[in-house]
Parts: C-alpha cells; sequence; structure tokens
C-alpha cells in the first residue's frame, strides 16, 4: 500500500549508506529539491557525525548526522534510497514494502530477473526472489513511466548498463543489427568503484595507468543483456569489455553493431527522433565525439552516431556521469516519477567544466 498524504506534502525520504559516492551525490540533489524532505542518513562507520563534517561541500545545506542503521527510522519516510552495495536492500526491502515505504535500489539486488543467475553472478544467495519478480527495473528511457509511476521498489540500473542500452537501443528498436553480434568497450571513472578502500583505486595504481578487467565476464553483462533481449525480442549475443581509466567520473562507451539491413537508412535521423522527447538524452550532431567532461556532475546522456567509411559496422559513442545518470542522478529521475512530480525536478544541473 502506498501512503496516499505523500502526493500532498514533501517527500520524507532516508538514505542508507550516506557515506559512500553515490550517498553524497544523492544527497546532492536531494538537499536542494523543492519537494523532499532528507529525514534520515546512515552509516555505521561514522555514526554520530555530522554529515556536513565529512563532507564539507554540504555544509550549509544538510544539516542532519549520520545514523546507525539499527537506529534509523527508516519505516517513518515515504521513500528510502539504498546507496549500499550488493546484497544490503534486498535484506530490508520486505518489512519496509509492508510498512508502506517505497524503496529505490542503487544496487543490483532486484535488477536481474533470473535469480539463478543473480546468484551465479553476485555469488550469493538471494534473500527475496519473490520481490524480484514485482521490481521494475528503472531505466525511465526504456522502461514504461506508468511502471515506475506505481512501483513500490525500483532497481536502479547500473552505471555500464545505462550507458550500453541507451547507446544500442534505437538499432534494436528498429531490428536494423545484427543482434548476437553486439561489441561494448567501455570505460569507467575510478569512483565507479566506490569510495571504500580497495588496493587498485589508490592514487598509485589508478592514475597514469589504463587497464582492461573482467573480461572473462562482469556482473553487468547479465544487467545489459536482459535489457537488449527484452526490446530485441530474443537473446542477444554481446561482448562487453570494461575498462578502468584514471580519470574521477565518467563511462564513454563505444559500441559497435552490424547493420544487417542494405536498406538506406539515415541514423542521424533515427536517433534524434528516437530520443527527441527525453530530457536527459542528448544525440549530438553529426560527426560530433561525446566527452565524459561534457556531462560531468549531471544527469545527462549524450550519444554521437557514426557510419565509419560507410561500411556496416555502425559506432556509437554514449558518454554518461557514473555517479549521475549512472547511479543517483537517475534515482532521482525515478523517484519524480515515482511521486507525479516534473521528471527533471532537482535534477537539471549543467556539467561543470573544465
Ligand atoms: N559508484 C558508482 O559509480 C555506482 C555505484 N552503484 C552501486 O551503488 C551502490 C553504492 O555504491 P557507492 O556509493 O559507489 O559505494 P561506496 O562503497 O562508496 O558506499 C557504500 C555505502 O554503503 C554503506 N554500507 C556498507 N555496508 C553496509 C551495510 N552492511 N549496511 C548498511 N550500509 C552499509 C557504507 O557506509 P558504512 O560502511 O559507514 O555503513 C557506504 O556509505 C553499490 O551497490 C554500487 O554497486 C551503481 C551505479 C554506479
Ligand atoms: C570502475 C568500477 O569498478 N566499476 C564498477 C561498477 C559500478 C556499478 O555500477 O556497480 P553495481 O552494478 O554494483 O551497481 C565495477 O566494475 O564493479
Amino acid at each position: 500500500m502506498i501512503k496516499p498524504e505523500i502526493r500532498l506534502n514533501m517527500i520524507n525520504v532516508g538514505i542508507v549508506g550516506g557515506t559512500g559516492y553515490t550517498g553524497v551525490e544523492l544527497l546532492r540533489f536531494l538537499a536542494q529539491h523543492p519537494k523532499v524532505n532528507i529525514k534520515t542518513i546512515t552509516s555505521r562507520s561514522e555514526a554520530g557525525m555530522e554529515v556536513a563534517e565529512l563532507f564539507t561541500s554540504l555544509r550549509g545545506y544538510v544539516d542532519l548526522k549520520f545514523i546507525d542503521p539499527a537506529e534509523s527510522k527508516l519505516t517513518e519516510c515515504d521513500l528510502v534510497f539504498f546507496a549500499t552495495p550488493n546484497g544490503i536492500a534486498m535484506q530490508q526491502a520486505e518489512a519496509l514494502i509492508n510498512s508502506g515505504v517505497r524503496i529505490i535500489d542503487l544496487a543490483a539486488d532486484f535488477r536481474i530477473k533470473d535469480i539463478t543467475e543473480w546468484e551465479k553472478w553476485y555469488g550469493m544467495q538471494h534473500a527475496c526472489p519473490e520481490l524480484v519478480a514485482e521490481a521494475v527495473y528503472g531505466l525511465p528511457e526504456i522502461i514504461s513511466r506508468d511502471q515506475i509511476k506505481t512501483a513500490r521498489l525500483i532497481a536502479n540500473p547500473g552505471c555500464y548498463p545505462t550507458a550500453v542500452q541507451l547507446g544500442f537501443l534505437p538499432l534494436i528498436e528498429a531490428g536494423l543489427v545484427d543482434i548476437k553480434q553486439l561489441i561494448a568497450d567501455v570505460k569507467s571513472g575510478v569512483s565507479g568503484a566506490g569510495r571504500k578502500a580497495e588496493v587498485h583505486t589508490l592514487h598509485a595504481e589508478a592514475s597514469d595507468n589504463f587497464k582492461a578487467y573482467g573480461v572473462p565476464g562482469h556482473r553487468h553483462l547479465p544487467e545489459i543483456k536482459q535489457g537488449l533481449s527484452k526490446v530485441a525480442g530474443e537473446q542477444v549475443g554481446l561482448t562487453f569489455v570494461p575498462h578502468l581509466v584514471p580519470m574521477i567520473r565518467g563511462i564513454h562507451a563505444t559500441l559497435y553493431a552490424r547493420l544487417s539491413s542494405s536498406k538506406q537508412i539515415n541514423l542521424q535521423d533515427l536517433y534524434e527522433k528516437r530520443y527527441a522527447g527525453e530530457a536527459f538524452v542528448d544525440v549530438l550532431p553529426a560527426g560530433r565525439h561525446p566527452e565524459t567532461r561534457s556531462v560531468r556532475g549531471s544527469n545527462i546522456c549524450r550519444i554521437a552516431v557514426h557510419r565509419p567509411q560507410n561500411s556496416d559496422t555502425v559506432v556509437i559513442l554514449s558518454v554518461t556521469d557514473n555517479l549521475v545518470k549512472g547511479a543517483a542522478g537517475q534515482a532521482v529521475q525515478n523517484m519524480n516519477i515515482m511521486f507525479g512530480l516534473p521528471e527533471t525536478l532537482g535534477i537539471t544541473q549543467i556539467p561543470l567544466l573544465p
């Protein structure tokens, strides 16, 4: 049951996992959102500390202390964002939903519909498979907004899956490419790995360096394949190679697809028309090359379509900010839709240059 009074008043929001990169990014948007009251924000490691003491950028905007998750009164919220590692939201989702609280999970607990597949990739047993069936995959440009609006539980997409699916979508919808031979060569900034301490994200390891990882299989592969296969109406074949590049934010996806039809098609026109009504997808003029810095800090995905030497290989370039359209911004976009607000409310910040 969804609480009826929230349509009239401010949305009381809770954030679980407020000390992480997506948590602080949620705070950046929600602290200035005209319809949101941030009620509680949790951390186990920093419980009791002022939020603005840890994140000085929020001084004057957020007047709250981190609360231990065990003491946070999440059931008093209308909506809870889980900005936690995989496997946390699924332990609390059922109880919260039964109390009338809606959930947006920024992790992957509810993204993959096939539980066996999820358990294989995530290496744990799912705590509430029945809720996975109900969860709505929150990529608004692909999923019907009506489904998001009425959802009790949103599975917010992963950062790589957002850039890759938005890039391939028009080609697959139009049935123009060989869907068994898709290639996604994708680069991510280091904040994609989160704020926790890990050797591979140390400055001396990640700066002045560039490497692929997860080539035999990355857990975003089944997520991307699930989304694109749904659009295609059959199983797609995808080679997905993620890379870590020495920048802080940003995803750059270089996508390759082989045209399967010999009919003449204006790909630029196809992409422009497909995304004409989308506030957060910008199709660049023909011949352009999007840059990650052109979307930094913003909820925008910029896309360019190329057909080099007029061959039958299409190259799509798709860039996002992994922490925004790839995580927190998209989560707020979903929140706006869920609560009947203008979809762009609070997330129209201009990208940060240089
Ligand atoms: N970074 C990115 O670009 C993206 C991340 N995501 C996903 O979003 C989620 C959050 O990512 P990110 O912010 O980068 O992660 P971080 O590692 O930066 O932060 C994780 C947060 O979760 C809290 N936390 C950790 N364990 C628990 C627990 N057992 N119970 C409650 N809280 C816990 C941590 O605080 P404390 O330990 O103090 O409790 C911290 O605030 C992840 O699932 C990630 O995969 C999705 C898209 C993009
Ligand atoms: C650079 C980097 O390490 N990126 C992360 C993906 C971040 C993300 O979106 O992960 P979730 O699916 O867990 O939400 C990775 O490859 O594991």
